[in-house]
């Protein structure tokens, strides 16, 4: 078992965001978190990832306490959040570096021309929009390897075609031994995710 989330419950602001969720993630699995605006989904994500206080129940990661063993779980834990992280006073290239540290030349090169962001290597990122940024920090997603992925609205800002780029990279993370969490309002078009509504 890789996470495991049992009667977890949030509240923001002495109110109870929804009720006790538990699920379970194995390897090869993608959990998708459902539920209306405002229903506690990034909230739940950033609970998991330890940055919110959670009010009741438990998050165990292989077996164990993430609190315990934080820093392996964070050097397996890749999060994109609404936050992407991305650097506005720094060029795309940099940002890139400082997202995903040495990752071989060629590796770099070969997603950057697959996300189309070849052209802007030297822009600093306050001049992309929003999708171009987005862009930048989901690079992450093929730079990088992490047994668990956290993405809140991975699709949000994307075009058909960077949203197609995500999914089969959401796919060959599973298809490795990876799991993927993550939230978005639209359908996956992706076989056998699991559903977990917030309410
Ligand atoms: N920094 C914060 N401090 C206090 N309350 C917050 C904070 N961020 C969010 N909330 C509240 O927590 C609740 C859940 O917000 P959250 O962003 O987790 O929902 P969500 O399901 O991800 O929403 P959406 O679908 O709109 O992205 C909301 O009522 C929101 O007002």
């Amino acid at each position: 078992m890789l996470l495991s989330i049992k009667d977890l419950e949030i509240e923001r602001d002495d109110k109870v965001l929804f009720s006790p969720v538990s699920f379970d993630l194995n390897s090869g699995d993608i959990i998708k978190i459902a539920g209306e605006n405002g229903s506690g989904k990034s909230s739940l994500l950033r609970a998991i990832l330890g940055f919110l206080t959670i009010s009741d129940g438990t998050i165990l990661y292989r077996g164990g306490s993430t609190n315990r063993a934080y820093n392996q779980f964070l050097k397996e834990t890749l999060y994109i959040g609404h936050n992407t992280g991305v650097k506005d006073n720094l060029s795309v290239s940099e940002n890139l570096y400082l997202l995903n540290g040495s990752v071989p030349k060629k590796e770099f090169s070969t997603v950057v021309d697959m996300l189309q962001l070849q052209e802007h290597m030297d822009v600093l990122c306050r001049f992309l929009s929003e999708g171009q940024k987005k862009r930048v920090a989901l690079a992450s997603l093929w730079l990088r390897e992490c047994t668990l992925w956290i993405l809140d609205e991975p699709f949000v800002s994307l075009d058909n075609v960077a949203q197609a780029l995500i999914q089969n990279a959401i796919l060959k993370q599973v298809a490795k031994g990876g799991a993927v969490v993550l939230t978005t309002h639209q359908p996956l078009a992706i076989p056998n995710y699991k559903e977990v509504f917030l309410s």
